[in-house]
């Protein structure tokens, strides 16, 4: 099963909280048939779950801290083997959030051949999630966790992206543009694949 996991395309998708991530990833998905798995909604679905693991989960994500790298790896592998069979790609969501689940990443399941860097103002990043926060019913959409996230994400995540430059697969994309012009920046960074 590694060995088809390896054969298929690891797509890394990291920006700060409400860059727009998953709205890329729903379009990348209509065009291109990819698998999209992001963290959070893997995480959300344990706390739907009513388990006491999800009840852990639920406390830190709703003060904007990063749960264990062991279970969101965990969680991410056996959705990854679940979709092996039928998926000729990999969208990573909202992982890696820190350099060391980069490498943990590497050392279980495989190497992305792309990153993509949505990147946004904080400020922006700031007003859309508190836009999305009217709807989405997420208990972290409010304003308190959003600055803690998003300190977090200067911290933590923003270092992910010094690594993997390094190895020449980052692509960064404006996420200012409307959602449209993003896509086709996105796009044109898949298409460039082999
Ligand atoms: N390019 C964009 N322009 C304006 N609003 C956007 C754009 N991309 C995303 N949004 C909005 O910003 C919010 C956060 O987007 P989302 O895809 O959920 O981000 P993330 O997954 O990175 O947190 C959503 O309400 C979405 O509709
Ligand atoms: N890779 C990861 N490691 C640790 N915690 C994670 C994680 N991915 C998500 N989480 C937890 C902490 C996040 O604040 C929360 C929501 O994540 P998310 O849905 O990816 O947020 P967003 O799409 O707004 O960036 O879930
Ligand atoms: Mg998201």
């Amino acid at each position: 099963l590694l060995d088809k996991i390896k054969d298929a395309k690891i797509i890394f998708v990291v920006g700060g909280p409400g860059s727009g991530k998953g709205t890329q990833c729903e379009k990348v998905v209509a065009k291109y048939g990819y698998t999209h798995l992001s963290s959070g909604d893997l995480l959300r679905a344990e706390v739907a779950s009513g388990s006491e693991r999800g009840k852990t989960l639920q406390a830190i994500m709703q003060k904007g801290e990063l749960v264990p790298l062991d279970t969101v790896l965990d969680m991410i592998k056996d959705a990854m083997i679940a979709k092996v069979d039928v998926s000729k790609g990999f969208l990573i969501d909202g992982y890696p959030r820190e350099v060391k689940q980069g490498e943990e990443f590497e050392k279980k399941i495989g190497a992305p051949c792309l990153l993509l860097y949505i990147d946004a103002k904080g400020e922006t990043m700031v007003k859309r999630l508190m836009k999305r926060g009217e709807t989405s019913g997420r208990s972290d959409d409010n304003e308190e966790t959003i600055k803690k996230r998003l300190d977090l994400y200067y911290k933590a995540t923003e270092p992910v992206i010094a690594f993997y430059s390094s190895r020449g697969i980052v692509r960064k994309i404006d996420s200012e543009l409307p959602v449209d012009e993003v896509f086709g920046h996105v796009a044109k960074a898949i298409d460039g694949l082999k």
